[in-house]
């Protein structure tokens, strides 16, 4: 399921300020979505290539420890690390599952379920895109094949075996 980019405070937080002597909070909750809005439309306006990664990262850790009812990044990390972890797996089966049936355009779908879930796994585990990025960066220009030769025989997975 693809979800838009959104950094409005919900409707919910919105309506509760409302009632006498709730005016005050009334206005500053209007002042926060309008707020919200300029952002939203900031982001709107931000490229849709690999750059978005980075910005979900900055959204999904921003809702770290916030209000679970709000927020569906904040109600899984508040799930804890099984949770996430069997969320991801289920996105990538269901991200596979497309690809072996040739349905690409479900596939690009799942994809980027995926890619929201591996976020959130990162979040979780306390694991930077950055990280991530020196990992590859490290991997350029070395081919696979060259690598796994170069590997010790006596690997811990050949072990078990
Ligand atoms: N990319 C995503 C994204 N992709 C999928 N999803 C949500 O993931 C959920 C998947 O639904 P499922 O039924 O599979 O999962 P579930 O509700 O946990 O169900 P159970 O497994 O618990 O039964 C849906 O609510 C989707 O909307 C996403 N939710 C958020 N984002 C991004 O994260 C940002 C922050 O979102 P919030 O944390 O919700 O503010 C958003 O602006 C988006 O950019």
């Amino acid at each position: 399921m693809i979800k838009k980019v959104s950094t409005k405070p919900s409707a919910k937080t919105a309506s509760k300020a409302t009632g006498k002597g709730q005016s005050k909070k009334a206005a500053s909750a209007k002042q926060a979505e309008t707020k919200a809005e300029i952002v939203q439309d900031d982001l709107l306006n931000e490229p849709a290539d690999k750059t978005v990664l980075d910005r979900l990262y900055d959204v999904v850790l921003s809702r770290k420890d916030t209000d679970p009812s709000v927020s569906h990044s904040a109600r899984l990390l508040s799930r804890g690390t099984y949770k996430i972890a069997q969320k991801f797996g289920e996105e990538a089966v269901e991200c596979l599952i497309e690809a072996v049936a040739g349905r690409k355009d479900l596939l690009v779908g799942e994809s980027a379920d995926v890619l929201y879930h591996l976020v959130v796994l990162w979040v979780d585990a306390g694991v930077t895109p950055e990280e991530v990025w020196a990992e590859l960066r490290r991997r350029e220009g070395v081919s696979g094949i060259a690598e796994k030769a170069a590997r010790p025989k006596e690997t811990f997975a050949k072990k078990d075996k």
